[in-house]
């Protein structure tokens, strides 16, 4: 199995402090589907995006990426799948500010062994590919919130990781560029990654060929399209 929780709990803070944001949450994902996550706010979308993306680990139970028990690697190794398996896509962007356009694309690119100039054409790629090549020498403070959210999906995609995990991406997003976002992340679907989208909108999630509804950290309902 691709993606794979067994009986994962979560609980933040101790004692009087303790919230548990996931309960036993059983999920099996294969490579390649796209999947929306609903529910109320406070329900663990967040929390279960973190865990499945190797940003934070279960409290109890086992998680399984691609047959592998992260819950027993270290904070480094943990670094490492996350940079090898995983994007992040967020709804404030996570841009870094400050840099260019290109140089936040390139940026997943650092960590891997290549040289300047395998990395100038890889994202250079990506940025023609999402129509974004004129805007590369800009700050990425100047830009729309429509442009910036390309820039992070330009950065996901320069990655080529198999799993995109999408936060909210269109949450600050006009109806227009966030349609665009999903057509995008429909088109990276295509192309073979296992996309993960936490929307409260149900247009959003019905791109999604399978939606999964949380409410207090439990899975209500997990269900495919037609
Ligand atoms: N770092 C943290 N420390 C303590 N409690 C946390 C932390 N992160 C989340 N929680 C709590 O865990 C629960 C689940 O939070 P989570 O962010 O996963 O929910 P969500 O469904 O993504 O909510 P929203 O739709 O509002 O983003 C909430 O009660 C939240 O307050």
């Amino acid at each position: 199995m691709f993606i794979e929780l067994q009986n994962v709990t979560k609980i933040y803070g101790k004692d009087e402090y303790a919230t548990k944001a996931l309960s036993q949450v059983s999920l099996q994902i294969e490579r390649g589907e796209f999947i929306s996550i609903m529910g109320p706010s406070g329900s663990g979308k967040s929390t279960l995006l973190n865990i499945i993306g190797c940003m934070d680990v279960p409290t109890e139970g086992v998680y399984r990426l691609e047959g592998e028990d992260v819950t027993r690697l270290n904070d480094r190794q943990l670094s490492d799948i996350r940079n090898k398996k995983v994007s992040f896509i967020f709804q404030q962007f996570a841009l870094m500010t400050n840099f260019t356009v290109f140089e936040n694309v390139e940026l997943p690119l650092l960590k891997r062994n290549m040289s300047k100039k395998e990395r100038r054409e890889k994202v250079e790629y990506y940025l023609n590919k999402l129509g974004i090549f004129h805007l590369r020498q800009k700050n990425v403070s100047k830009l729309s919130g429509g442009q910036k959210q390309r820039v992070a999906i330009a950065r996901a995609m320069v990655a080529e990781t198999n799993i995109v995990l999408a936060d909210e991406p269109t949450g600050s997003l006009d109806r227009q560029n966030g349609e665009k976002v999903m057509e995008l992340l429909q088109q990276m679907n295509e192309e073979g990654k296992c996309i993960i989208v936490i929307t409260h909108d149900e247009k959003i999630a019905s791109y999604a060929n399978r939606m999964i509804y949380l409410s207090d950290g439990c899975i209500q309902l997990d269900k495919g399209k037609g």
